[in-house]
């Protein structure tokens, strides 16, 4: 696969996902987090998943997979220890549906990648399942080089470029100062919006 990097909005947009172990819980977890109205089909679901369904934080069959289950469903993840069954979600999927069968990387439409936030920011890696384990190395690594000031810092980015889009500086002026508030030695100035004033006036 070679792998194109976007952002998705699933804010309200119906996902499927088919089993509710390990694998599940966690690919629900960040799914949740993206506000994706989440339908859990599995016999079985760990704690934690029955502790979300009981939050109504998703929807939950008690009951094997159907075919039928994955209609309208925006994103689909099967995530069942079977790979028959996995392979049965997959087939079952209209082509335009975004499909990640677990244990299947070259069947799927998207892999899932090893990902954080600090505020508007999100880092993520993916090694197109060559090494899931090295994508979590890296994750932790980048985590650790990425303090939690950054989610700060980047909702001060967020208002202070829109002051500079908006003023009458010209572009090559903007684009200066757009790139001066971003750089390394910027951050680490800190009193950012002190730093800011003194640069725009
Ligand atoms: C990043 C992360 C996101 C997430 O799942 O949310 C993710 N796997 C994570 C962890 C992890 N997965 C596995 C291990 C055990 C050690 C090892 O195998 O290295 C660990 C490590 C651990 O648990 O610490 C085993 C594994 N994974 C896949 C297979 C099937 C196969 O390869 O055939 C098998 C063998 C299953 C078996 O035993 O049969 C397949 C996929 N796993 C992916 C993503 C996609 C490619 C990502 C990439 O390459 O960058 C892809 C293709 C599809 C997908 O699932 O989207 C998440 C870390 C989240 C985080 O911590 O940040
Ligand atoms: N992608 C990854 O990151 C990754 C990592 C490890 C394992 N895997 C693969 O993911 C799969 C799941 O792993 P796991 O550790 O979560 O397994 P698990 O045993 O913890 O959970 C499996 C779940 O599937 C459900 N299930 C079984 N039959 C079903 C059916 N007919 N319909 C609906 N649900 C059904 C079970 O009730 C259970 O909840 C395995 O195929 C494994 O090889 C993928």
């Amino acid at each position: 696969m070679s792998g194109y990097s976007i952002m998705l909005d699933l804010k309200g947009k119906r996902v499927l996902v088919v089993g509710g172990g390990k694998v599940a819980e966690r690919k629900i977890q960040g799914l949740l987090e993206a506000e994706a109205n989440v339908t859990i089909v599995s016999p079985s679901l760990t704690s934690k998943l029955v502790r979300h369904t009981e939050q109504n934080l998703c929807i939950w069959h008690s009951r094997e997979f159907k075919p039928e289950d994955t209609m309208d469903a925006y994103i689909v993840v099967a995530a069942s220890n079977s790979s028959e069954i996995n392979q049965a979600v997959k087939e079952a999927c209209k082509p335009h549906q975004l499909v990640n069968i677990a244990d299947d990387p070259a069947g799927s439409s998207f892999h899932t990648a090893a990902a954080f936030k600090r505020g508007l920011l999100t880092i993520s890696v993916s090694t197109s399942g060559a090494s899931p384990s090295l994508a979590v190395r890296l994750r932790r690594e980048l985590e650790e080089s990425y303090s939690q000031e950054y989610e700060q810092f980047t909702y001060f980015l967020f208002d202070v470029r829109k002051k500079i889009i908006e003023s009458s500086l010209n572009s090559n002026q903007k684009i200066k100062l757009l790139q001066e508030i971003a750089s390394d030695s910027f951050f680490r100035a800190g009193n950012w919006e002190d730093e800011f004033n003194k640069l725009f006036h």
